[in-house]
């Protein structure tokens, strides 16, 4: 679903992400951890060709899509429906004068999903709020209406619902308090066993990253200094930058 290899993103000459490998297949879910400014959310945003003013080289294959060298409207058919991006704060991404309902109906039409005569669109909407476990109720609100752990799992029933293959999650729980947060990672873990889905996630937060991902990426000012089966690299990292994170946890 997600093939990287030698890839590097560049603002004015300057390395901020260099990724030399990386790789999400179907019903897997790998992390980026690293402290702030090390180049996770760079790296997120340059699998969908979201790094605007960036020089970016190497290889990146989303959804069969070589992201780097496709044309704006391809990468428009994989943004959003195929390859969805899950933002830290959500509701500031909402139009607030917009019923969430009204906003994932319009969102699915323009992705053509639903459409035909056959009025699935009520029925998708539906099966993919269940699916994150809200109440359907929840499409008649308003953004400012809802929490913010409902406003991530309502992200991540829309890209359910336009039929998302890959998720990339950008600190999806960081905004959130810590039993909303176990609800929105149990979610994620669900969808991903249940829909096979391919799940790449940015994070800080070393313990919420163990109880979810198969494999690590451990970055550090732009550099991936560490990566592997989450099990080893959380428990005997081989780089003292990694043991510093492990230490830092409270
Ligand atoms: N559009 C841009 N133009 C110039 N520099 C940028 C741009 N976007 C990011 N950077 C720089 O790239 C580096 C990596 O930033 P990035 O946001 O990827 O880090 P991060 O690890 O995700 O941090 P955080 O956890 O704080 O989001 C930072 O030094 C940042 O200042």
């Amino acid at each position: 679903m997600i093939e990287v290899r030698d890839l590097q993103v560049r603002y004015a000459g300057r390395l901020v992400a260099g990724v030399p490998e990386l790789d999400v297949g179907a019903g897997e879910c790998v992390a980026i951890v690293g402290e702030s400014g090390s180049g996770k959310s760079t790296t997120l945003l340059s699998l969908l060709g979201l790094t605007e003013n960036a020089d970016i080289s190497g290889h990146v294959r989303v959804c069969g899509v070589d992201v780097l060298t496709a044309s704006p409207r391809r990468l428009r058919e994989i943004r959003g429906a195929r390859a969805a991006l899950v933002m830290q704060s959500p509701q500031s991404a909402l139009s607030p004068a917009t019923r969430l309902g009204v906003l994932m109906r319009r969102a699915l039409r323009l992705h053509g999903v639903g459409s035909g005569k056959d009025g699935r669109l009520d029925e998708i909407m539906a099966e993919s709020v269940a699916a994150v476990m809200l109440d359907r109720a929840i499409l008649r609100r308003y953004p400012h209406e809802i929490s913010g752990g409902q406003a991530q799992r309502f992200a991540i029933a829309l890209a359910i619902a336009l039929g998302a293959e890959v998720i990339l999650a950008d600190e999806p729980t960081s905004a959130l308090d810590v039993t909303v947060q176990a609800e929105v990672v149990g979610v994620l873990r669900r969808l991903r066993e249940e829909r096979d889905l391919a799940l790449l996630l940015v994070s800080h937060d070393l313990a919420l990253v163990s109880t979810i991902a198969d494999r690590v990426l451990v970055m550090k000012d732009g550099e991936v200094v560490e990566s592997g089966p989450a099990a080893r690299v959380l428990t005997e990292p081989s780089h003292p930058y990694t043991r510093e994170l492990l230490e830092a946890l409270p």
